[in-house]
Parts: structure tokens; sequence; C-alpha cells
């Protein structure tokens, strides 16, 4: 049983958020849990001083898909980080481990193959009841974590360029 809080958020104070663009890509399948990460993750943007006319949210059918959009995002140059959103939960069949892996590797791509940093908040998991759990569950919203983690990342790559 997990006991981390996925959610221990404490304001970052970046100075300079009001003018980071950010493209949000949500997958559909799931989405009692793949909205409330979405609004997790755009309540902390928001608090953080980005933005919401520079931040951008797209749909897509399932969490593979997240592949194409997050790279077509990253690729279009408009955004200085990109957040994929999805919900795998696993079924009777080996499906699941192919899902999974395919969308790892796919916004992990986004990431080698591109100078954009793309975010994995993709729940993977093995019953429903963890899903709701770390999506604004006891566990916390993973939505939080990807949202500050996407901070992180521009500011990362602004001080880079300094
Ligand atoms: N079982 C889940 C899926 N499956 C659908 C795939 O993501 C994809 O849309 C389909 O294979 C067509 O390419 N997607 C999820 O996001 N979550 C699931 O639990
Ligand atoms: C992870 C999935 O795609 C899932 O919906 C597949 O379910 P099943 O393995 O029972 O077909």
């Amino acid at each position: 049983m997990a006991t981390v809080n996925l959610s221990d958020y404490r304001p970052l104070k970046i100075s300079n958020a009001d003018d980071f663009t950010i493209g949000i890509v949500v997958s559909e399948w799931n989405g009692f849990v793949t909205n409330n990460l979405r609004d997790a993750a755009l309540e902390i943007l928001e608090k953080e001083g980005v933005n919401s006319k520079n931040i951008t949210v797209h749909a897509v059918p399932g969490a593979f898909e997240l592949c194409f959009a997050s790279m077509q995002l990253c690729k279009s140059k408009k955004y200085d980080a990109v957040i994929a959103i999805g919900c795998v939960i696993r079924g009777e069949t080996p499906h699941f481990e192919f899902v999974c892996s395919a969308v790892a590797q796919g916004i992990k791509d986004c990431n080698i193959l591109t100078d954009i940093p793309a975010i994995f908040c993709v729940l993977t998991d093995d019953k429903k009841e963890h899903s709701i759990a770390r999506s604004g569950g006891d566990l916390g919203n993973k939505g939080v974590e990807a949202a500050v983690t996407a901070l992180h990342m521009i500011d990362f790559k602004r001080k880079l360029t300094k």
C-alpha cells in the first residue's frame, strides 16, 4: 500500500511563469480519472502564475493517441512544455502492457527527439481504485505532480539558455 501523498505541493514561486506556454493533451478513456488529473494540473499552473490564455487543452480518444498528439504539440514549437494526461487500467489481456509501454516510450521520444519537455502524467494501474486514489483521492493527485514538473522543466531550460 503506497503511503506517500503524491501531491505534497508547496508553492514554487517561479518568478516569470506568466509568459510560460503549456499544451495539455488529455485522453478521454477513463475520463472520470483523466478529467480530475487535468483540473488539478490547471489549478496548480494558474496558482503558480501561468496565464490561462497561454494554456491549451487538447483531447484525444485514448492513452495510445497521446503519443501522436504530444509529439505534434512538441514539434509545433508553440509550447514551452507539454503535459500528457491519461489513465490505463488493466483488463483481461496483455493489451494493458502494450498500451502502457507504447505511451511511456512515445512521451519519452517527445523529450528525446524534440527540445520540448513532455511530462508523463499517465496512470498505469491494475485496479480502478488505484487510479481514483491518485487522481484526487487518498493519495493525492498526479496532475499536481505533472504541473509542478512542467514548471520546473521550463525553468531548467530557460536557465540553460540564459
Ligand atoms: N484500455 C485503455 C485504453 N485503450 C485504448 C488505447 O489507448 C487506444 O485508444 C486504442 O488502442 C486505439 O489506438 N486507453 C486508455 O487510455 N486507457 C485504458 O484503460
Ligand atoms: C488496457 C486496455 O486497453 C484494456 O481496456 C483492455 O482490456 P482487455 O485486456 O480486457 O481487452
